[in-house]
């Protein structure tokens, strides 16, 4: 571990690190930086939440000079959620030096987004098919392009932007650096790599474990009618700060939201069928705690970084065991610890325990908390509180009502009827949620030909996506319908027609290839 002053960073750059709170770079940051810097390209592997961001953003802002007023860098995400991120990172990394960045997606009013390109900013921050859209207006040109970053390519792939990044690419000068980071090294990505990158250097960080080291992880065995009172009871017991609750599907993520509300808890819930609008909104209560917790489908998995996510519960186990890894991730970031519980139906137990193969780990199966655990986390959760306010010395005004009940009634019954009233009864409301099939064990077969890549091919080389037919339906098209920002005059043979209610009406007003014109909470902007 390095400070980052050691990689020989100009002063404005280090300050804006200093302030974001980064002390020692982490291990592929170390690895990453000193190579990206002198314009080779690279391959970037590492868990998730180890700040492969800022590996590729500290470089890209450190070799664009201030003056520079063409698009010389293309960092491409397979989301919007992640293009903002993104954007919002290297805004950061740049506040001092003034680097302009500029986040592009789709859902997002084009005209804006022209407007914002006026600005003339250097680093494009966005996902492939707006990317694409404004090419071919010719509002974006990439002849100048130096530096092109995949970020998150393992996703960008599963979704199917393989065509659109080569179309992309094409545009691109071929005297270029290009970089791609992923938390997993899959057979595809290697070839994409092949494909793309000239005489690249590897870097990459694998762990023993595939997952983050912080996250402490177990199940619950419970048939799938125990599962909304094993989730309240879950909730309660362990209060997290912020938790992310799994779905499989929308419907089970509407149902599920709905639900939690309904016993009282600031939840609400993310997937691809809502609107930008509302997918903004949702993540910024989510980010600034005025919900505690986030309900979503796959789709929230990949790459998002949400400090103070304590908890992830898997309501239904994922399909594959990347998708857990990228969905437990969410959690035990930047060096923090974190919990990740799934639910699993008897009959899914065989496919929790090739989970468990793949991901080379145990999870450790807990009992579903009893109503006495849960009341009891209640209870403590609200002690806790009382405490802080104690220490924060901060209730003078309420001290004479004290001493006038204190003179009436014995302090302990006092007390106990304070923490009775702050912990609130559960709401007695009855929750019928649809059930949901649970998901088979995979016969796959043994991967041969990947077997001895264990380590080159990086955690998920054997044999996690080979020979594999297909995610579950619904978390592959809640992805795509999600992510997708696409035009319509390319759409996806695989995904059509599948998702639940069809593609996802957001993206596209009709079938004229426009999208509809939706304004987003979080702007266009350009950093400066
Ligand atoms: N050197 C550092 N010290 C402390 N915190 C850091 C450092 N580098 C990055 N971070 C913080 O760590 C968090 C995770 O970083 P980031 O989102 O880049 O992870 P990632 O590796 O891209 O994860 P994923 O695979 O999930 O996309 C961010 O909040 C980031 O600001
Ligand atoms: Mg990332």
């Amino acid at each position: 571990m390095k400070t980052f002053a050691e990689f020989g960073l100009e002063p404005k750059v280090l300050q804006a690190i200093t302030e974001l709170g980064f002390e020692e770079s982490t291990p592929i940051q170390d690895k990453s930086i000193p190579i990206a810097i002198t314009g080779t390209d690279l391959i970037g592997q590492a868990q998730t939440g180890t700040g492969k961001t800022a590996a590729f953003g500290i470089p890209l802002i450190s070799k664009i000079p201030v003056s520079e007023d063409r698009i010389v860098a293309l960092v491409m995400t397979p989301t919007r959620e992640l293009a903002i991120q993104v954007a919002e990172e290297i805004g950061k990394l740049s506040r001092y030096k003034g680097t302009r960045s500029l986040p592009i997606y789709g859902g997002q009013d084009i005209g804006r987004q022209i407007r914002a390109l006026k600005k003339k900013p250097q680093i494009i921050i966005g996902t492939p098919g707006r990317l694409l859209d404004h090419i071919n207006r010719k509002t974006i040109r990439l002849d100048d392009v130096q530096t092109v970053v995949l970020d998150e390519a393992d996703e960008m792939l599963d979704m199917g932007f393989m065509e659109d990044i080569t179309s992309i690419l094409s545009m691109v000068p071929e005297e270029r650096q290009t970089m791609l980071f992923s938390a997993t090294m899959p057979p595809n990505i290697q070839k994409l790599a092949q494909r793309f990158l000239k005489n690249p250097e590897h870097v990459s960080v694998i762990p023993k474990n595939i997952t983050a080291p912080l996250i402490d992880q177990a199940y619950i065995e419970l048939h799938e009618r125990q599962k909304f009172e094993g989730l309240s009871r879950l909730l309660d017991m362990e209060s997290p700060e912020l938790a992310i609750v799994f779905g499989r599907t929308k419907r089970r993520v509407d149902e599920l939201s709905e639900a939690l509300q309904k016993r009282g808890y600031s939840a609400d819930g993310l997937h691809g069928d809502l609107s930008q609008n509302q997918r903004d909104n949702v993540m910024r209560k989510f980010r600034d705690g005025s919900i505690d917790v986030l309900v979503a489908t796959d789709v929230a998995a990949r790459g998002l970084d949400v400090s103070g996510v304590s908890h992830v519960i898997n309501f239904d186990l994922p399909q594959d065991p990347e998708s857990y890894v990228h969905r437990i991730g969410r959690t035990g970031r930047a060096g923090k610890e974190g919990t990740a519980w799934s639910f699993v139906t008897p009959r899914e137990i065989d496919h929790l325990h090739f989970i468990e193969k793949v991901t080379r780990q145990k999870i450790a199966r807990k009992p579903l908390p009893s109503m006495a655990e849960a009341i009891e986390g209640k209870q403590r959760i609200t002690a806790e509180r009382l405490i802080e306010i104690i220490q924060s010395d901060d209730f003078q005004e309420y001290k004479g009502i004290a001493i006038q009940l204190l003179e009436r009634y014995d302090s302990v019954h006092l007390v106990a009827a304070a923490i009775k009233l702050l912990t609130g009864e559960k709401k007695d409301v009855s929750i019928e949620l649809t059930p949901e099939d649970p998901i088979r064990a995979k016969k796959r077969k043994p991967d041969i030909r990947s077997s001895g890549r264990r380590f080159s091919g990086g955690p998920f080389g054997s044999g996690n996506r080979s020979g594999n037919g297909g995610r579950s339906r619904d978390s592959r098209d809640n992805r795509g319908g999600y992510n997708r920002d696409r035009n319509n005059n390319s759409g996806r043979g695989d995904n059509r027609g599948r998702n639940e209610g069809g593609r996802s009406g957001e993206q596209r007003s009709s079938n004229n290839g426009e999208y509809r014109r939706q304004r987003s909470s979080s702007d266009d902007y350009v950093n400066n």
